[in-house]
């Protein structure tokens, strides 16, 4: 069965890649592709501007096309009109954007009472498999004699908009809720004294074209782990947003992750 998607941001980094790797499913059929009416891209053919010639498929505000799902990797305006989009189509929404203030987690909340919805800071499989050893690693080390002490450290392209990314803060959360750590700080300076256990601090490093980056550390008293996952480009993200799409059509309406997705 062929899945009818539309893409929301479809003239960035990531909406590109989708539409290219989208393209080339022959089990995706791309109906419709979102930007807003101040792109400097608006109107043009999105085909054209992920680099893969004519698609036929234009960069609209609006469309009638009947579409079964809608990616979104855009900002967080942006994912606001995608969700309201997905519920007035009743499609399923696959919700990629990071930096959501409450105010648009909770309408993405709201919307999976009546439609399915896929919702993950990351949709690379590395990152999602490093998120479950962490909470391994996290379960063994919650009550070892001398304390783990937590460190998230993320790397990015120098274009990312916030901070830390999704995927650190999804890590943090993950082990806290494993550790039973309350306590979040963001880099450190000046003279804060020794290290609380109670604790997990995020360093966001920002340099070049970096697609993305993690290194969770658990550093006990003479010996540490360390876990680095590493994109060498944006298709692991790109190729796991289309795997959800398909995954979601269809699906009844609920909060689904990337585990469920993957079968993790
Ligand atoms: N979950 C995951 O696996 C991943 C998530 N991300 C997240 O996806 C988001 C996008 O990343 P990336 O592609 O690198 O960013 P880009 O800035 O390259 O792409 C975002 C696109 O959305 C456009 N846009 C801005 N406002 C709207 C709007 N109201 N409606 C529709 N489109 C709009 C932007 O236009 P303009 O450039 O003019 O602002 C741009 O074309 C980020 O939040 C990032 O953190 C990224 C990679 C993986
Ligand atoms: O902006 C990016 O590029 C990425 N953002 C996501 C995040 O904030 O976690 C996922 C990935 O790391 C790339």
């Amino acid at each position: 069965m062929v899945t009818r998607i539309a893409i929301n941001g479809a003239a960035g980094r990531m909406g590109q890649r989708l539409v290219a790797l989208g393209n080339e499913d022959k089990d995706l059929d791309i109906v419709a592709c979102f930007e807003y009416s101040g792109h400097p891209k608006f109107g043009q053919d999105a085909g054209i501007v992920a680099g893969i010639g004519e698609l036929d498929v234009v960069l609209v505000e609006e469309t009638t096309a009947q579409y079964d799902a809608i990616i979104d990797f855009s900002v967080p305006a942006g994912a606001h009109a995608a969700v309201e989009r997905a519920v007035d189509a009743k499609a399923a929404l696959v919700m990629a954007t990071t930096g959501l203030e409450e105010e648009h987690k909770a309408k993405i909340r709201e919307a999976a009472n009546v439609i399915p919805v896929v919702w993950a800071p990351s949709m690379s499989t590395t990152v999602n498999l490093t998120m479950k050893l962490c909470e391994i690693a996290a379960e063994a080390l919650k009550d070892i004699p001398g304390g783990a002490d937590v460190e998230v450290l993320e790397r990015h392209h120098r274009f990312k908009e916030d901070s830390p990314s999704g995927t650190a803060l999804r890590f943090g959360e993950l082990i806290a809720n494993k550790m039973g750590i309350t306590n979040f700080v963001h880099g450190r300076e000046g003279r804060p004294g020794a290290r609380p256990h109670n604790e997990i601090a995020y360093h966001a490093i920002r340099t070049g074209d970096n697609p993305g980056e993690h290194t969770i550390i658990f550093g006990l008293l003479g010996e540490t782990i360390e876990m680095t996952v590493r994109a060498s480009n944006r298709d692991c993200y790109a190729t796991g947003a289309l795997q959800a799409a398909k995954f979601a059509a269809g699906k009844k309406p609920g909060l689904y992750n990337m585990n469920d997705v993957l079968g993790l």
